[in-house]
């Protein structure tokens, strides 16, 4: 198969407000071939789109190039066209203009531009709906908008990140169904598809190959191939074989990932793990057929969790050794099962003791506070020393983690309106 698209040695850096690099891809090389649909899974922050901005001209690599049909990539490119998680559609216009905006961009004269929107829209679903505006259409219909916006171009490649999870269940299922038939009937000139999700089983229902990817920073540490005809089974051994070996893929060190928290310290990136969802994932494997060890895949098909819910709960149970994840399985630590079966009060004071053990922030804001005469500290102070490590969206997503876990475990309060920390015992800031 001919190579549409390559990429070599490419890397993205950010900055921290301190000037420092912040990798986030690391000397990737991969393939784009005619006539594949290719998947990027990876955990939360593994960088899939940055990844998939890169490569699609969005976003400039620090290091190393990208080649579509052997030219280099230096911007959005014809040929080239992106469906969005969010829709991106403009409010102000109607469906046929939003279809059309693609083609406008391009430099198409009226008439023509009216004609082939009308043709997508069709082809798509949409007739009917041409003067609708989207604030009239339901999540389905914008995003059957978004895919016509991006195929009104006749893209070579159509590059989608994320493309059905804004949607429900049913309304994604149908909509991935008549995405495959079109691709698998040539009703489409697209000759690659591109797609970033957190969906393991929506990764092999679709895709030829899929690309897994290491966080921290963000390597391609496997590659699966799914060689099964469209329309996929569920139930077929090779799709449930896939599945699991994607898990299996996901929960192996291969190195490359972050070491202790105790070894990088407050600058840690914390796992978006919010406390009642992993309560519930400990309390499920406890309770469950296997008494504490529980095959990932079966759970988070019965808990309905993604990758992206999944994996930061599996990292925060291993970080406070509460769980180990292994070759596709979780299994509850002596502690893990002694804090699914605590009361309310010893959970906290379980997680209080582990989190002064091995979450390095919320030690230090626990000490900061203790040794403050008022006992108060704004969050500000923290996000400043977050911000030598990393960018100041990731700081303050990883310091609203640590406050969450922090409050639960009673190990200090935090006044939202005020924006400020306070012990245990310490006066609210507002009163
Ligand atoms: N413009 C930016 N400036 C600074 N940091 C950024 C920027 N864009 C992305 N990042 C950081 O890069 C990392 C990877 O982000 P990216 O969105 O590519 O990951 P992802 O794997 O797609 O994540 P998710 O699955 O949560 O969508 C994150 O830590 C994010 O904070």
């Amino acid at each position: 198969m001919q190579s549409i698209l390559s990429a070599t040695h490419l890397t993205k850096s950010f900055s921290t407000p301190e000037g420092r690099p912040f990798t986030v891809l690391d000397d990737i090389d991969l393939e784009l071939k005619e006539g594949e649909i290719v998947a990027l899974l990876g955990r939360s922050g593994s960088g899939k789109s940055t990844l998939l901005r890169c490569l699609s001209g969005l976003v400039r690599p620090s290091w190393g190039e990208v080649r579509y049909r052997g030219q280099r990539v230096k911007g959005p490119m014809p040929g080239m066209a992106m469906v969005f998680q969010n829709f991106a559609l403009f409010p102000w216009l109607t469906v046929q203009q939003n279809v059309e905006l693609g083609l406008e961009a391009m430099g198409v004269p009226a008439p023509q531009r009216r004609r082939r929107a009308l043709e997508v829209i069709d082809l798509i679903g949409l007739d009917g709906f041409e003067k609708a505006f989207p604030k009239e259409l339901s999540g389905g219909m914008r995003q059957r908008v978004g895919f016509a916006r991006a195929l009104v171009t006749n893209p070579d490649i159509l590059f989608m990140d994320e493309p059905f999870s804004a949607l429900d269940v049913l309304t994604a299922e149908s909509l991935r169904d008549e995405l495959l038939e079109l691709w698998s009937e040539r009703r489409i000139p697209t000759r690659s598809i591109l797609l970033v999700t957190h969906n393991i089983e929506e990764a092999v229902l679709l895709a030829d190959r899929i690309l897994v990817l290491s966080a921290n920073p963000g390597r391609l540490m496997a590659e699966v191939t799914v060689p099964l005809p469209y329309p996929r089974k569920r139930e077929h051994p090779v799709f449930v074989e896939r599945v699991e070996q994607v898990y299996r893929i996901l929960t192996t060190r291969p190195g490359l990932e972050q070491p202790p928290a105790e070894a990088i310290g407050i600058g840690h990136r914390l796992p978006r793990a919010p406390i009642g969802a992993l309560e519930g994932l400990l309390e499920r494997v406890a309770e469950g057929p296997g008494f504490g060890r529980e095959d990932l895949s079966k759970l988070a098909g019965e808990m309905q969790l993604e990758v992206d819910e999944l994996f930061p709960l599996l990292d925060a149970a291993e970080l406070l050794g509460l769980a180990v994840v292994q070759e596709g399985d979780i299994r509850l630590s002596p502690l893990g099962q002694r804090f699914a079966a605590a009361s309310s009060n010893t959970r906290k004071k379980i997680f209080a003791e582990r989190m002064l053990l091995s979450v390095p922030l919320v030690g230090h804001i626990h000490r900061v506070l203790q040794t403050r005469p008022n006992g108060r500290a704004p969050e500000e102070r923290f996000v400043r020393e977050l911000e030598d490590y990393m960018p100041t969206e990731e700081a303050l997503a990883v310091l609203a983690i640590a406050i969450d876990w922090g409050r639960y475990a009673e190990l200090f309060e935090y006044d939202y309106n005020a924006g400020v920390l306070y012990g245990e015992g310490a006066p609210s800031p507002g009163t």
